[in-house]
């Protein structure tokens, strides 16, 4: 165990637990009191919804597991978790019952502690699959000292165990008030992102919304709302192939007033969560401030080096979508080696690496391929086909996925139809396919008609 005066960084991975109240909050509010106590969150697996096990008759628990760096030795760490399950109003009312946070030091280097009040590892660990399995995402292949364990490493271990009484679902957070996501759950509905570009020259509906028109916004945003979308996506800038910047002072006279608009003068939105599409930090911040929920970076941070620290700032949900250069460069940023699926992973696998050393949390990512951004026909088409190998290639497992296909040229291509705004029923066709590849959202122009794609195609692909 280290000395007092120890000033050496130690690696340590401590379970997170919440079944109480807005579970999710309070797991991000504890991370938040770890790194004011100096504890570094390296990184965070997924969370996890399981049922609880010992004690049966509670509410499903919120589980995950964070990498930490820290200079404590092991108990003046397990006294600084403690103090932090005080602090957010943990209560002890029957042993492995109810609370509100739980805060449990797994493994400490490479360190076996036995003392009254510390077992490292921690004792109970191998026979949890809530806690095996956000482990063995955040290390798959390590091997620790498990006593009589040694030569097993957690994957294994994990896969011996039996399977659990209701299988654990992963979870996202978008907004205290909207509906988490459970992108492992086979019978999940697929959410409606309807699209709201606020710019004179978007591919399909350039002009159609001006932004100084609050009236006609506001009918707008309510028949989205009664067509079945539960998230708007705000765009003040088109990203079609070719597209020129309008600059940040343009984007935000387009953007703000409806966002704050939306947020104070239509109560029907409050339930909806508002996207904000942009790729400049600023906007997203401001945004936020106004009231949006999700920052949509069509480049995962890659056009705004403030925009990865910016997203975790705010601690909203963001979309993380492939693309490659600009929208300028990108049509010929097409070369694929491994094939776009192969390709796609691993690019996404750098930006959700990229997200999490900025401090943003798995449980707050939404991946996207990307569609028609550095991608031919050939290549949408196999994403679209594909998407459920995306899915569970190795690093993007429990992620819930968004699909933008909406009237893109793709579909204009194989229809012959000109007008980008007639290509509605190409696009039912690949909202049905979207669906079928496991899509947790679509975004799309055409609200009421997608929504009754989308209700169809989970009735025949999201079966239990
Ligand atoms: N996450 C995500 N964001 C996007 C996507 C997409 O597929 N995924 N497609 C877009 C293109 O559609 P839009 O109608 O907004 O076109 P525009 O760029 O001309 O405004 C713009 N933004
Ligand atoms: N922003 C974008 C708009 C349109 C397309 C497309 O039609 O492929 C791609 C990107
Ligand atoms: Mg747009």
């Amino acid at each position: 165990m280290g000395t007092e005066n120890d000033t050496r960084i130690h690696r340590a991975f401590i379970a997170l637990g919440s079944n109480m109240g807005d579970r999710i909050g309070m797991v991000e509010r504890a991370c938040l009191e770890m790194e004011r106590a100096g504890i570094k969150v390296k990184r965070t697996s997924s969370l996890f919804e399981t049922a609880p096990m010992y004690v049966l008759d509670q509410d499903p628990f919120i589980n995950g597991v964070c990498e930490v760096q820290t200079t404590l030795t092991p108990i003046e760490l397990l006294d600084v978790l403690q103090s932090i399950e005080n602090g957010l109003g943990r209560k002890k009312i029957i042993d492995k019952g109810p609370r509100s946070i739980d805060l449990d030091i797994l493994l400490y280097d490479q360190e076996i502690v036995n003392h009254e009040r510390l077992h490292i590892p921690h004792k109970l660990m191998l026979e949890r699959d809530f806690v095996l399995r956000p482990l063995c995402q955040l290390i798959p292949h390590e091997q620790f000292p498990i006593p009589g364990k040694k030569a097993e490493t957690f994957l294994s271990h994990l896969n011996s165990l039996p399977a659990p009484p209701s299988a654990p679902f992963s979870t996202t957070q978008i907004s205290s008030t909207f509906p988490t996501l459970h992108p492992t759950d086979p019978g999940r509905p697929t959410h409606i992102m309807a699209i709201l570009n606020l710019t004179p020259d978007s591919f399909s509906d350039g002009g159609l919304h001006p932004p100084t028109d609050l009236t006609a916004l506001t009918n707008t945003v309510r028949s989205f709302i009664a067509s079945g979308a539960t998230i708007i996506d705000i765009g003040g800038e088109s990203t079609r192939p070719g597209s020129a910047p309008v600059g940040e002072a343009e984007e935000l006279s387009r953007v703000i007033p409806a966002i704050k608009h939306i947020r104070t003068s239509i109560p029907e939105a409050d339930n909806i969560a508002i996207s904000i599409d942009t790729y400049r930090a600023r906007v997203a911040e401001e945004a936020c401030a106004a009231g949006a929920d999700i920052i949509n970076d069509v480049s995962s941070g890659l056009m705004d080096p403030d925009m990865l620290p910016t997203m975790a700032r705010t601690g909203k949900s963001v979309i993380l979508m492939h693309m490659r250069g600009t929208p300028t460069t990108m049509t010929k940023l097409t070369h694929y080696p491994d094939g776009v699926v192969n390709g796609v992973a691993a690019e996404l696998r750098d930006r959700i690496r990229a997200a999490e050393d900025a401090g943003i949390r798995r449980w707050r990512i939404i991946l996207d391929p990307g569609l028609g951004f550095a991608k031919n026909q050939l290549q949408d088409l196999t994403l679209l086909r594909d998407l459920g190998r995306l899915r569970c290639a190795e690093g993007l497992e429990y992620f819930p996925w968004l699909m933008g296909p909406s009237r893109k040229r793709f579909i204009g291509r194989i229809t012959g139809v000109e007008k980008a705004s007639e290509r509605v029923w190409g696009t039912a066709a690949t909202v049905s396919a979207s669906v079928a590849g496991g899509a947790d959202i679509v975004r799309v122009h055409d609200v009421k008609e997608m929504w009754q794609v989308a209700r169809v195609a989970d009735a025949i692909y999201r079966v239990e």
